[in-house]
This record gives structure tokens, C-alpha cells and sequence, in this order.
């Protein structure tokens, strides 16, 4: 058995065509929606991020400024310049791309974007609406894994899901995501006692440590879902998962690739989300 693959790219350019006629729905209110990205330092995977995120908004007629600034910039100067952009009415979404300089307190600086304009979902309270169920912008990383499994049609209600890794962006918020949808959540982490003995009971795993080979074909049930957070480079310098993507593939149902999986998708829900800010706006 082969599974079938679950196309991140073209899954994305559907959902930046939804985001593509909203924006043009606003924009014929006279309301441009506007994304401002703040990227400070050089760090060359965030260039290529930054990069990837101002095009793909361009794409949807959304408008992206990219806000550069040294790796010598003050934490003072940072927050001013967040709150400058939370009080300007033309901004709808703030993004503070991350990791920032050691010499800066990121999560300070996440506090200091307004909610109402927290496109990536990382304010705390972007964070409880979602533990609670109340109206905020979710996390778009697994945002865009839930909707990875939507587009398959897999009904989540009632099955095992396991999420491996508990990060405040993506593990932590995965599960409530999952749980949200009746599936039987296990948070799985590096303290976990015997892994496999989780993954061969669950229909979907999300993967998202951050290291190569995590999930293994001896640990998937025959069908599961896979979704593939990682992205890691392997030996040749290639990207890759957390996933053996080769030998899984011959067990699971469904799985993701990388790239073209969960990456697109994370970048897609960030559109989304800053339309949505644009419209709640309007
Ligand atoms: N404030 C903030 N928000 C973020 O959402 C955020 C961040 N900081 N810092 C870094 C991480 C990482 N991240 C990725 C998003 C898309 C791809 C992506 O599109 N990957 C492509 C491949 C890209 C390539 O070729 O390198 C793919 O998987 O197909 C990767 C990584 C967002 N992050």
C-alpha cells in the first residue's frame, strides 16, 4: 500500500484564491488590507521566509510591507515601533518574524502587538481564546495542518490523534485544535515513554519536533494520517521532516511531504487570518 499524498502546494493556492476575492471585496469597500512584517536581523532562513510571505500577500492583491532593521536595534525601539503600527489604522496584521536577536525578549514583544492585529495567533491571548473557545486568531501553523486533514475529508470525531512535540506554536495549540474537533488527543514529547506504543494506535500524527526520522514506518498504524511538520536539512543538505517520508509512505493513508506540505499552508493561514483582521476591521 501506498499512501496518497496531501498537496500542500495546490491545497494553498486554493485557499490564497479565497483570500484573493475577500481582498477584492474590501478593497471595492475602499479598504486595502495590509500586512506589516518587521523582520530584524539577518538570519538568512527568515530572509527567505519574509520573502515568501510578502510575495505569496502580493499574490492575493493583499498589501505586505517588509520592515527591515539591524541586528543592533534596541528592544525599546522594536516596541515603539509595534506600537506605532497597533495604532495605525491602515495596518490590519502585525508579524514580528522570529527568532529575534538574543538581546530581545520575544514574547514581550509578541504581548506588545494588539490582539486584534496578531496574525500569527502568538499573543497570549490569542493563545486562551483558542484553550477556550472564544473568537482570535489561531496559530498558522496548525491551522493549516487542521485544514491539511479537512481536505481530505477525514472525519476527526472520535479518533486518535497524536501530536509529538509541545511547543507554544505548534504542538501546544495543534492539540486543542484537534480536541476541538472530538478527536482523542495524546500530546506526545521528548519525556514520552514509549513512543510507538502511541503512534501504532493513532489515525492521524502530527510530527512537529524539529528532528529527522522521529516517525518511523514500524510506528504507524496501516492507513493513518500523517502530517509533517519538520524542517530539517538531512545529510545532502536536502529539506526534510520529522517523518521518514520513504518508508512511511508505504504504510500510512495519507501523508505529507516536505516541502510542499505544511509549509505552504502556514503561510496560506497567515492570509487568512489577515483578512480576517481586515474584514473585522471594516
Ligand atoms: N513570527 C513568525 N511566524 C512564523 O510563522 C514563523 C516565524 N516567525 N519564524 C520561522 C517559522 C518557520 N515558518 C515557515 C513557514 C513556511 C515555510 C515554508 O513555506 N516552507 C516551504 C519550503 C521553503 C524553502 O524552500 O525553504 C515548504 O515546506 O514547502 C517554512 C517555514 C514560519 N515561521
Amino acid at each position: 500500500m501506498t499512501a496518497q499524498i496531501i498537496d500542500g502546494n495546490a491545497l494553498a493556492k486554493k485557499t490564497r484564491e479565497e483570500v484573493a476575492g475577500r481582498t477584492a471585496a474590501l478593497k471595492a469597500k475602499g479598504v486595502e488590507p495590509h500586512l506589516a512584517i518587521i523582520l530584524v536581523g539577518e538570519d538568512p532562513a527568515s530572509q527567505v521566509y519574509v520573502k515568501h510571505k510578502v510575495a505569496d500577500s502580493e499574490q492575493t492583491g493583499l498589501k505586505a510591507t517588509l520592515e527591515r532593521y539591524p541586528a543592533t536595534m534596541s528592544e525599546a525601539d522594536l516596541l515603539a515601533r509595534v506600537q506605532a503600527l497597533n495604532a495605525d489604522a491602515k495596518v490590519h496584521g502585525i508579524l514580528v518574524q522570529l527568532p529575534l536577536p538574543r538581546h530581545m525578549d520575544a514574547q514581550k514583544v509578541i504581548e506588545t502587538i494588539a490582539p486584534a492585529k496578531d496574525v500569527d495567533g502568538f499573543h497570549v491571548q490569542s493563545a486562551g481564546a483558542l484553550l477556550t473557545g472564544l473568537p482570535g486568531f489561531w496559530s498558522c501553523t496548525p491551522y493549516g495542518c487542521l485544514k491539511l486533514i479537512d481536505s481530505i475529508g477525514f472525519d476527526l470525531k472520535g479518533k486518535n490523534a497524536v501530536v509529538i512535540g509541545r511547543s507554544n506554536n505548534v504542538g501546544k495549540p495543534m492539540a486543542l485544535m484537534l480536541l476541538g474537533r472530538d478527536a482523542t488527543v495524546t500530546l506526545c514529547h521528548s519525556r514520552t515513554k514509549d513512543l510507538k506504543a502511541h503512534t501504532l494506535m493513532a489515525d492521524v500524527i502530527v510530527a512537529a519536533v524539529g528532528r529527522r526520522n522521529v516517525v518511523t514506518a514500524d510506528m504507524v498504524k496501516p492507513g493513518a494520517v500523517i502530517i509533517d511538520v519538520g524542517m530539517n536539512r538531512n545529510d545532502e543538505g536536502k529539506l526534510c521532516g520529522d517523518v521518514d517520508f520513504a518508508g512511511v509512505k508505504e504504510v500510512a493513508g495519507w501523508i505529507t511531504p516536505v516541502p510542499g506540505g505544511v509549509g505552504p499552508m502556514t503561510r496560506a493561514m497567515l492570509l487568512v487570518n489577515t483578512i480576517e483582521a481586515a474584514e473585522r476591521a471594516a
